[in-house]
Order: structure tokens, then sequence, then C-alpha cells
């Protein structure tokens, strides 16, 4: 028993070491993809969902100072308009707006967009940025389990609903903040609402597979308009995305220095939306600014199209 005491604590003595030793290097790598392009938005606009706080904030703030009108579609008004007059704090020439948002909400969707369509006249850039994970099982107000109601569900009722906008503004840009946990997920039709059995973590990886699948279907819908579609993993970030689980929230704050910060967690979603290389880049998936990796199940176009075909069922709508 002392003998394997004494060896655990010589093996953390170890790593903590370690740690200390190459934390600079770590630090560098995790820091990930910088999306060096300079290009002016001006006159441009940009929507982006859930940008009150963590990735969709910067991302907000970085495309504001680069010259955008950007509107910043959150669920809690407040606290957008809060993150909005912090943006104004540090670059007072930016043009931030807040509108309400409920990605877990029809309803509000639908009211957002009718409202939106008659407020603007173009739309360059569209983030779908919101996210929840590994919450409690919970239905949004149409029935939808969270994760796949407010992920894909939420976002690909407002594609449709601005989808014509979008076109009418070409060359106009979708950027879609999926993840590296796509990897770990697959489409369960029989079950998309984890009614059968709900597994938070597999809900969070089977809402952002989805994200890939519908990047990759719209992208092909979308040939030839100059609309283009891109999924993102940002890296692993420091947000407030950790704030249902409490192992996560641990893991996040202990490891806090090999994690991206927000700011650096934006740089591929600023890529995509902005880098003039990726002007006819479309249904392709990108991280630390740079072609990534997608699973096998991220790439069948039977999966993509039979999504799609459920999620319009869903919805109720027919978009085609
Ligand atoms: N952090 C990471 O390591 C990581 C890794 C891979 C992918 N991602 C993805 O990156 C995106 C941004 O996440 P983050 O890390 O910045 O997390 P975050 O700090 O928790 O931000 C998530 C944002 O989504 C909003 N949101 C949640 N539910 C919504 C709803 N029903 N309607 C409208 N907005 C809603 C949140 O609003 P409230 O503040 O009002 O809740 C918040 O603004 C997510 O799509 C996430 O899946 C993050």
């Amino acid at each position: 028993g002392m003998m394997l005491l004494l060896l655990i604590v010589a093996g953390l003595g170890v790593v903590t070491l370690l740690v200390i030793l190459f934390a600079p290097h770590i630090r560098k790598y995790a820091a990930g993809g910088v999306c060096r392009s300079t290009v002016s938005l001006d006159g441009k606009t940009v929507l982006i969902t859930g940008a009150n706080t963590g990735i969709g904030k910067e991302t907000a703030m970085e495309l504001a100072v680069r010259g955008a009108r950007v509107i910043m579609a959150c669920r809690d008004v407040d606290k957008g308009e809060e993150a909005a007059a912090s943006i104004r704090a540090a670059h007072p020439e930016t043009q931030v707006e807040v509108r309400e948002l409920d990605l877990a909400d029809t309803c509000s969707i639908r009211a957002f967009a009718q409202k939106f369509l008659g407020e603007v006249n173009h739309l360059h850039i569209l983030i779908h940025n919101a996210g929840v994970m590994m919450c409690p099982y919970t239905k949004t107000i149409d029935g939808f389990e969270m994760h796949i109601g407010v992920n894909h569900l939420g976002h690909f009722l407002l594609t449709s609903l601005l989808i014509g906008l979008l076109k009418r503004s070409a060359p106009a840009r979708i950027v879609v903040v999926s993840s590296l946990a796509h990897n770990f997920g697959w489409i369960r039709f029989h079950d998309l609402h984890s009614q059968g059995s709900y597994n938070s973590g597999l809900a969070y990886c089977q809402s952002k597979l989805a994200n890939v699948l519908f990047t990759r279907e719209l992208a092909r819908r979308l040939k030839g308009t100059d609309v283009t579609v891109n999924s993102v993993h940002p890296g692993t970030v420091n947000s407030d995305l950790t704030r249902h689980s409490t192992l996560m929230t641990i893991f996040f704050t202990v490891f806090a220095t090999f994690l991206k910060t927000p700011r650096e967690g934006a740089q591929t979603s600023l890529y995509c939306a902005v880098a003039d290389e990726l002007h006819s880049v479309s249904g392709k998936h990108f991280s630390d600014c740079a072609p990534a990796f997608v699973a096998p199940q991220g790439r069948s176009e039977e999966t993509a199209r039979r999504l799609w075909d459920v999620s319009c069922e869903l919805l109720g709508i027919e978009w085609d």
C-alpha cells in the first residue's frame, strides 16, 4: 500500500514538473490558428446567434471591428445588451445591435425572422453559434429534445426563413459552429429526441453531427447561388458551455491554461466568415483556420438527406 502511494505521489510530481516545463508550448499549441484576414466589412450585415457570451461575443466584436453592422441574436436581451455595451465600450466606432431570439421556441424564431426581414435589406454573413451542452433532459417549447432542438432544428428553421435574403445578398456566407464532438455522435433516427434513453453527452454529440450533416446538405442545395456554408470546430474553449456539467466545469477550470480563450476560439468562425481564399469553398469543415477531418458518419450523403427531410417534417416546413 505504502509503495503504491509513493509511486502515485512520484508520478504526480513528474506530471506536474512536465506540465510546468511544457506549459508555454502546450499553451501555444492550444491557441491554434489565427484568422489573418484584414478584409474590411464596411457596409456588410452580420447576424450571429448566442452572441452574449463566449465564442459568439468575441466573434461579434471582431466582425464589428472590421466594420460590419452586427446583429447579436440572444435569448436574454438584457445579457445581450450588456455584451453589446462592453463591445461598444472597448470599440466605440462599432455598430452592434441586440435582438431577441430563443432557438428553443419556433414562435420566437419566426417572430425574430419576420422583424429582421423588415429591418434589413441585406445579410452577408450568418453565424450559427448558439449552443447548449449536456443539459439535463429538457424539451423545447415545441417538444424537441433540447440539444437537437436548439443546436440543430432551431438553426435549421432560422436558415430556411433567411435563405431568400442571403441569396439576394450574395456573395454571402453561413458559418455553422459544430464541434469535434460530432465524431462521437450518430443520428438516432429511431429516437431523435432521446425519449427511449437519454445521455446528455451523446445528445450533444448527435446535435453537433447534425450541424455537420446540415452544412453538407445545404451546401449541395446552394450550389451556384454564391451563398456558401461551412462548419467549424472552434477548439476546446474556456467558456460558459460547461455550465450544466459539474465534472466538465471542474475539468475546464483545472486545465484552463491549456484551453483556448473565447477570442482564440472565435478565430475559425471568423476565418470562415471573411477569408478571401474561401470565397467559393462550401460544405467543408474547419478547425484552427484549416480544413479539418470529418467523421465518416458526417460524410454520408444519405444520412444528410434523411436528416434534412426529418427536420422539415418536424418543423412542418417545406424546403427544397
Ligand atoms: N467551448 C468549447 O470548448 C466548444 C467546443 C466545440 C464547439 N463549441 C460550440 O461553440 C458554440 C459556442 O459555445 P461557447 O463555448 O461560446 O458556449 P457559451 O459561452 O455557453 O455560449 C453559448 C451561447 O448560446 C446561447 N444559447 C443557448 N441556448 C440558446 C437558445 N435556446 N436560444 C438562443 N441562444 C441560446 C447562450 O445564451 P445564454 O448565455 O443566454 O445561455 C450563449 O450565448 C456552441 O455551438 C458550442 O457547441 C464550443
